[in-house]
């Protein structure tokens, strides 16, 4: 059994991540790990907090010499803004006479960080999380709200996808498919395993050249006019084998499952499974995939509009999954509010924040689909190794019989 849990304050010292039931055996450094973490840093439109923090690894259990042991991985993914945040995110009590100085720091806004904030910003969790835990202010509701905390799901989904690689051959790409009105066309090339590189170094992670510049163009424009955007980003994975997931109970679907995680990533609002919304405006003549059996004497389907789930298993295919970000919430043209210690009327507060930040979201889902894939697989062949989970899947696969191959 796979699970996974994180911990931290966008603004506290450190961020926690455990992931515990990952099989001994796994090659993974803390530099695989930071380059999975550097890939979320990436974007163009994002604020200027990425500019100058920096995810400092710490991996603090479950990993010896490169190689996973079999005991819970625990990694520490520290703030490096921490220093600024010391008296107001204190785990214990401070003097009040600290929170309304700087903290020797020499830094001012040190005084208005430790401001309460009153004025609830729509779009995020301010306004109910104040009333559902008895804040008045908003600050513990946000620094556990915060986007940041995406950096630990990240982290373990870096050693998720090389138990996938490396156990059964399973390999993952994330793009970006729209951002606001701008959209790859339908036939655009689809990117496959090899082309991560590419996608790392586009601005937009997006496949497609003329719509990553036009994609660009529209966050500039958004920038300009004092606002945000959202967008769409897919999930591809190459290789998974034919039955994970289970039709017999329906919080056991592999669909259901990733729905779970992709609408657990902050501002998702939808996510699709293959063609999803699209299969749904289709006959069914045009909206399933054909079986047949090719020239190599295999099973092959002449579309993957299911992306490759069927019946809540992977059916082979490659599994494809979409997700749908709300623009960011904190926006410049700062929209109305109101300041719930005066009643008055008032405007959220805006500081530095993210214009658009689809590109990162990509990455984040591509980590969940990781963890997920990792989950199922370990609930379908089971072992303690990544030798045994091999062995166990090589088995299954060649008891198929040749028929249904
Ligand atoms: C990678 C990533 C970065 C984000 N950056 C910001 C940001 O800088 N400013 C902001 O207001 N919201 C940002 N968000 C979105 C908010 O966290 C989100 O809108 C908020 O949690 C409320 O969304 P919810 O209703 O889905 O929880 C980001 C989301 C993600 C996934
Ligand atoms: C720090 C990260 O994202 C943050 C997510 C976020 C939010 O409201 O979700 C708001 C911004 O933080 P701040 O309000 O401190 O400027 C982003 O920078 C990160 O992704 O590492």
């Amino acid at each position: 059994m796979l699970r996974w849990l994180t911990s931290g304050e966008s603004h506290g010292e450190a961020l926690v991540g455990i992931l515990d039931g990952l099989p001994a055996g796994v090659e993974l450094t803390t530099d695989d790990v930071k380059a999975a973490l550097a890939r979320r840093r990436l974007g163009y439109g994002r604020g200027s907090r990425q500019k100058f923090e920096q995810d400092v690894l710490r991996v603090l259990g479950g990993l010896r010499h490169g190689v996973t042991q079999g005991g819970p991985l625990a990694l520490e993914i520290a703030n490096s803004e921490w220093p600024k945040w010391v008296d107001v995110m204190s785990s214990d009590p401070v003097p009040p006479e600290a929170l309304q100085v700087d903290a020797g720091t020499g830094d001012v806004r040190e005084i208005a960080r430790n401001r309460p904030l009153t004025r609830p910003r729509p779009g995020h969790a301010d306004l109910v999380g104040m009333r559902k835990y008895g804040f008045d202010d908003a600050r513990p509701v946000l620094e556990r709200a915060s986007a940041r905390e995406t950096a630990t799901r990240v982290a373990l989904g870096a050693a998720a996808a090389k138990f996938l690689e490396q156990a059964l051959g399973v390999r993952l790409v994330s793009h970006v498919v729209g951002i606001g009105p701008v959209e790859v066309p339908e036939d655009a090339a689809v990117p496959g395993p090899d082309d991560v590189a590419t996608l790392d170094a586009d601005p937009v992670r997006c496949f497609d050249a003329a719509t990553s510049a036009a994609m660009v163009a529209e966050i500039d424009e958004c920038q300009k006019a004092g606002d945000t955007l959202g967008g769409v980003v897919e999930v591809l994975a190459y290789g998974v084998p034919s039955g994970l997931g289970t039709y017999a109970q329906s919080d056991r679907r592999l669909d259901a499952r990733l729905a779970a995680v992709l609408m657990g990533i902050q501002a998702i609002k939808g996510v699709e499974v293959g063609d999803g919304f699209r299969t749904a405006r289709r006959r069914g003549s045009a909206a399933h995939d054909e079986i047949e059996r090719g020239a190599d004497g295999r099973i092959h389907r002449l579309s993957n509009r299911a992306g490759g789930v069927e019946g809540g298993m992977s059916n082979g295919e490659v599994v494809r999954v979409r997700a749908a970000m709300k623009p960011i919430s904190t926006v410049p043209r700062a929209l109305a509010t109101v300041d719930v210690v005066t009643g008055e009327v008032a405007k959220a507060q805006h500081q530095r924040s993210d214009v658009c930040a689809v590109p990162p979201a990509a990455v984040v889902a591509e980590a969940m689909v990781a963890l997920v894939l990792a989950e199922q697989a370990l609930e379908k062949f089971g072992g303690d190794s990544v030798a045994e989970v091999r062995r166990n899947a090589e088995a299954y696969l060649a008891a198929i019989p040749e028929l249904q191959r």
